[in-house]
């Protein structure tokens, strides 16, 4: 367990419940739009909106939050998010925002305190990328996108 700090956007509503696990296993925790002034979104089918939770967060250095699309909203009404997961840097402290994609060939409303993604914490190992003379040999070698055949 890791403790993120939250506070809530200025003019957001507070009745919207803070990211929260629907089950003891979740992986995810269930993230809500906070759209006190528009009521709600009607996203036509191709179009993308960046949703506000009305939060912003500090997340444990050495962990990044990645922002999921929900499978049920993906599998029902084709809503995905076109930059999933999203990246959730360690040291952002700006409002916690959801670029949400309707794929489907349907209008989607999102209403105020839908759950419209989930948030899921993750560690993070940053490397030190150093040029070198040449890499090392292994049976894939160059293979890839494909060379295993289909199956
Ligand atoms: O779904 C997302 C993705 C990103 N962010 C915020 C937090 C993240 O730390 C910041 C930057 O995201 P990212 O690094 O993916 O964006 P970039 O296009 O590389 O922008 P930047 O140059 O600001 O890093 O934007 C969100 O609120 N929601």
């Amino acid at each position: 367990m890791v403790a993120i700090r939250v506070i809530r956007e200025e003019g957001a509503d507070p009745a919207v419940p803070l990211p929260s696990y629907e089950t003891a296993g979740a992986a995810g925790a269930d993230v809500r739009a906070n759209l006190p002034d528009r009521g709600s979104i009607m996203l036509e089918p191709g179009h993308r909106v960046l949703v506000p939770t009305g939060l912003r967060i500090e997340i444990p250095a050495g962990f990044e939050v990645q922002v999921r699309p929900r499978s049920g909203l993906a599998l029902k009404h084709g809503i995905t998010l076109p930059n999933t997961p999203g990246t959730i840097d360690s040291d952002y402290r700006g409002p916690l925002g959801v670029i949400v994609l309707n794929a489907g060939q349907e209008v989607f409303e999102i209403a105020h305190g839908d759950r419209i993604a989930q948030l899921v914490v993750a560690p993070v190992v940053q490397a030190d990328f150093a040029l070198a003379e040449g890499l090392s040999d292994t049976a894939r070698g160059a293979g890839g996108f494909g060379s295993t055949g289909r199956g």
